[in-house]
């Protein structure tokens, strides 16, 4: 069981207590910041200077189905993260984290194409690094928080992810890629490498040798490429005109469901499991696995299950 200081010991726990244990996991493991205080991040401080540079926003549209769909809203500026926007991602993040019955999201943009990375007028603002690093700290925080959320995301992207764009996708579990879209890093072509964690998250997705000539060609990664790295999960066709063609949202939530069919408590434990293999040493990923486990073994789903007698032919 988890100790109240975090740490694991092995002892029987009743399923009351286990499902809250494993809410209490999911928070533990999704609230983890990589700054704080300690690396002199100052939170308010960035997001007042942040609410400066006004402009669209991030919506959260949490369904029952227990899938979400977050959009990235700045229309006249391809969707570009204005100042606020990002303070925005922080509180939508937050309020995810606090969401028992999500098991899916959906990050998309609107108006037909995903995010065209920082807004230019902010970057020219904020162009001194000590600002450039305040900001970075406040976006990897967010997005690493993003990432870290008990559920299964994906990236819908349609149109261009470009820079700042580029490094969102990254953030999710998962990339769907419309037809005729681009994921590009464009960071070099600004005199700029990934700052967001755009990099970091990349290498592991796609691995380093790849990873190099993204960054180091700014190539752009079509739905094609994408498939052959493994920066794209599946490609989705852009609906014609026609009556009665799926719009590319609601493929991305029929792709989805396959990942996110079945108990908000057993699809949490399987987001839990799997990020703890990818962020942890393997002894600590084995305890962390080992005390998830105990959160749905004997819980309703697999009660059920067991009483069904249910054969996986
Ligand atoms: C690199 C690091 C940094 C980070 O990680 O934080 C960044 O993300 S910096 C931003 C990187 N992104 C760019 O440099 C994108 C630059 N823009 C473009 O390449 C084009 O605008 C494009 C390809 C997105 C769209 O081209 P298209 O011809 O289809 O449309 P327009 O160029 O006319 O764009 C429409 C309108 O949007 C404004 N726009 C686009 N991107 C941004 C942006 N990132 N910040 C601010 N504004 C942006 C563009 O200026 C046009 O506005 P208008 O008032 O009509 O001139």
């Amino acid at each position: 069981m988890l100790r109240q200081d975090g740490t694991v010991c092995s002892e029987a726990t009743t399923p009351g207590v286990q499902q809250q244990q494993l809410w209490s996991l999911g928070k533990r493991q999704s609230s983890g910041c990589v700054y704080s205080s300690t690396h002199g991040f100052n939170p308010e401080e960035i997001r007042e200077k942040l609410q400066a540079f006004p402009g669209g926003s991030i919506d959260l549209l949490k369904q029952e189905s227990g899938v979400a769909v977050l959009t990235i809203n700045n229309p006249s500026r391809m969707n570009a993260f204005s100042g606020s926007m990002m303070v925005d991602l922080e509180e939508r993040v937050s309020q995810l984290e606090s969401w028992t019955d999500c098991k899916g999201l959906i990050v998309q943009g609107a108006a037909g194409t995903f995010c065209s990375g920082s807004d230019l007028n902010a970057v020219r603002a904020i162009s001194n690094p000590q600002d450039g690093m305040k900001m970075c700290m406040f976006m990897q925080n967010a997005l690493t928080r993003l990432l870290r959320l008990p559920l299964i995301s994906v990236a819908l992207v349609e149109g261009r992810a470009l820079g700042g764009g580029a490094e969102l996708t990254t953030a999710c579990d998962f990339r769907l890629l419309a037809s005729g879209s681009v994921i590009q890093f464009v960071h070099k072509h600004m005199g700029l490498v990934p700052g967001w964690g755009g990099a970091a998250r990349l290498v592991r997705v796609v691995g380093s040798q790849n990873a190099l000539k993204l960054l180091g060609g700014a190539v752009k990664v079509d739905p094609g490429l994408g498939l052959q790295i493994g920066l794209a999960d599946g490609v989705l066709e852009v609906p014609q005109a026609e009556e009665g063609a799926d719009t590319l949202l609601q493929q991305a939530e029929n792709w989805l469901s396959q990942y996110t069919k079945g108990p908000a408590p057993v699809i949490q434990a399987v987001k839990k499991v799997v990020l703890s293999g990818r962020e942890l040493p393997l002894s600590e990923a084995l305890r962390t696995e080992k005390d998830v486990f105990g959160t749905v073994w004997g819980g309703p789903a697999n009660l059920q299950a067991l009483a069904s007698k249910s054969k996986h032919k």
